[in-house]
């Protein structure tokens, strides 16, 4: 079963002369349990295709379907149960003031749980923290164990699919490897569904089974990471991508 379908996406900003078509014809579909990747230049619509899932793109036509629901305008409470996002910059993405406890346990009652205090520990061990981080504030934690509080978020409600929007750009290159590391055990332990954003090629080649090139808007070509490795792609701006990321 495809865990999402894109059919026929257009996302556009503004309008008349100061409209922005940000996406075009966009489709591709994710088999359930597959990682696939959106990679491509800066301003090339990755990111807009993440939003308009998530209902922040305010226009957009054509289809969204997650596990087998077409989406409309509206999402409903029961959508951010299925689909969690984890952005790039785990120093925006998490309030000063709130502690790792609230963090968790606040998103855990939204969605309705009762054993919080155990998830809450249960989540800090899965996420590789454990509970010495559990009452600590986001102005105590580096970079990594920022992006891991995050991540431990996203899990909470238990999701199955996750939008990963450049996951580990804005962290230390030695921290890197061990938040995509985690990201890959996650995904086996869980039958996780990844979309993710990503422009460097080979954070997709290490995490992704499938990925699309995107370019103005447009989707040029979808490949099997293998292509990806074998420098195989068909479209002359993925071999550009590739020459550009050897
Ligand atoms: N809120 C917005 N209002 C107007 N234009 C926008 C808005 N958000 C994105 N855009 C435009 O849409 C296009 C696609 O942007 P998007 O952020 O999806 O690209 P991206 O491939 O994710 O790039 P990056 O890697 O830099 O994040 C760009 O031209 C961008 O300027």
């Amino acid at each position: 079963m495809n865990m999402l379908e894109i059919k026929q996406l257009d996302v556009w900003f503004g309008h008349g002369h100061n409209r922005v078509d940000a996406v075009k014809g966009a489709e591709f579909s994710v088999p359930e349990g597959e990682s696939f990747g959106l990679v491509g230049e800066s301003g090339s619509g990755k990111s807009t295709i993440l939003r308009a899932i998530t209902g922040l793109a305010p226009e957009w036509s054509g289809g969204i379907t997650v596990n087998g629901e077409r989406l409309g305008k509206q999402r409903r409470k029961s959508f951010y149960k299925t689909v969690q996002m984890v952005f790039q910059d785990p120093y925006a993405s998490l309030h000063p003031r709130h502690s790792v406890d609230q963090v968790l346990g606040e998103t855990l009652a939204l969605h309705g749980f009762r054993d919080i205090d155990a998830r809450v520990v249960k989540l800090l061990d899965d996420v590789g923290l454990g509970q010495k981080f559990r009452f600590r504030y986001p102005h105590q934690l580096s970079g990594g164990q920022r992006q891991r509080v995050a991540i431990a978020r996203a899990l909470a409600p238990e999701p199955k699919l996750l939008l990963l929007d450049e996951p580990t750009s804005a962290l230390d290159v030695s921290v890197q490897a061990e938040i995509l590391n985690l990201l890959v055990d996650l995904r086996k332990d869980r039958g996780l569904t990844y979309l993710m954003v990503s422009h460097d090629l080979s954070v997709v080649g290490h995490m992704c089974d499938r990925l699309a090139a995107m370019r103005h808007g447009e989707i040029v070509e979808i490949m099997d990471v293998a292509a990806l490795r074998g420098m195989q792609a068909q479209h002359a701006y993925s071999q550009e991508l590739l020459q550009a990321s050897v």
